[in-house]
């Protein structure tokens, strides 16, 4: 595997902010190795000595086929599992080493949205329980204080805080990752390992719930660690990316760049099965994903072929189009679509 041909990372253009200095790496991950012991002297080797980078307010797409180690990497980011070599360095500080109040200080800043929604919420418990549990876990609000903070929570995901002493059962495969979302958002985290969040919802859910996450991201300043499966989705959500090939990290950069010339044979041959754009049906996609079922409260100028405000915009029109210019700042009127 060592001879595959990876994307030299430090060739990537590095992300601007305000001022034109690259933002600082919040999360690096050296030499990571996870082998997983079955039965006596049988192992698997989910991941296998992989590097990468995350800045802040950074989208970070893995992607590959299943199997590929992506669930794997993710757990050990979030502290879940402990590596077998190597190391996550969150904000200058190994993850692994932390301990006391550094690691619950960890625990806050850093959180995890799982791939099921059904199997990661407790059916014994009613929303406001488990949103209220995650509050408590960090002392954050007691009283109306902590009733407030939860309805505020629902309120930011799409959900009715009416329905908070509801159980899980008793909402959509779609609200049930809403309440994912707002358990890990109690917290107010900074950076988010997003595990397949959509991959276990009808496909008509998918794009609001990519919808709900791109606004958060961009309203929080979040960093995101993106695990994913569909390729078309990462493709307009994330700045950068990571295709993993049987424990192996074998391309990462900039995600425009490894759609239009992917280097490595296994790239090409995920990238392939992407279908062409067909522009119609993309300005329909863009419309869906950005418009979803959650109105923007920002109101766009005259002129905007969109009845919402897209939050990626500036940067996609500016990265993949510079010539042309969104009409106000931070207002999309030409995406790449158009
Ligand atoms: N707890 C575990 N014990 C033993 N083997 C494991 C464990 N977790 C994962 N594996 C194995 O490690 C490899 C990588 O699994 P992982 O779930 O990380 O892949 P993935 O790319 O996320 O797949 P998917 O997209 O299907 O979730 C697989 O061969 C899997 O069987």
């Amino acid at each position: 595997m060592s001879a595959m041909p990876v994307r030299d990372v430090p060739h990537e253009a590095p992300r601007e902010v305000a001022g034109g200095e690259a933002a600082p790496v919040l999360l690096e991950v050296r030499g990571l190795k996870k082998y997983f012991t079955i039965r006596r002297g049988l192992q698997v080797r989910a991941v296998d000595g992989i590097d990468f980078h995350i800045r802040k307010g950074e989208i970070f797409a893995l992607v590959g086929e299943s199997g590929s180690g992506k669930t794997t990497v993710g757990r050990v980011v979030i502290g879940l599992y402990h590596p077998t070599a190597g190391q996550v360095m969150f904000d200058g500080k190994d993850v692994h080493r932390l301990s006391g109040a550094e690691l619950y200080r960890f625990k806050r800043r850093a959180q995890i949205i799982f791939q099921d929604p059904y199997a990661s919420l407790d059916p014994r418990m009613t929303v406001a329980e488990i949103i209220g549990e995650a509050l408590d876990s960090h002392g954050l609000a007691h009283g109306r204080e902590r009733l407030h903070r939860i309805a505020e929570l629902l309120r930011v995901v799409g959900l009715n805080p009416e329905h908070a002493s509801r159980y899980p059962h008793e909402f959509s495969g779609g609200q049930r990752q809403r309440i994912g979302i707002a358990r890990a958002l109690a917290v107010d985290p900074e950076f988010l390992v997003a595990d397949e969040p959509i991959s276990a919802l009808d496909v008509s859910i998918q794009a609001q719930i990519v919808n709900l996450l791109a606004r958060l991201q961009a309203e929080r300043g979040l960093t995101y660690l993106f695990i994913a499966h569909d390729l078309a989705m990462v493709r307009h959500l994330s700045d950068r990316i990571g295709v993993m090939y049987l424990g192996h990290l074998v391309e990462t950069g900039p995600t425009r760049e490894v759609y239009r010339k992917p280097l490595h044979p296994y790239t090409q041959g995920l990238m392939s099965a992407v279908p062409i754009p067909d522009p119609r049906r993309e300005r329909q996609r863009h419309r869906i994903l950005m418009e979803g079922e959650i109105p923007s409260p920002i109101n766009p100028p005259s002129g905007c072929p969109f009845r919402t405000r897209c939050p990626r915009a500036e940067e996609v029109c500016a990265r993949v189009r510079p010539e042309l210019k969104p009409v106000e700042p931070g207002h999309q009127v030409a995406c790449h679509l158009y």
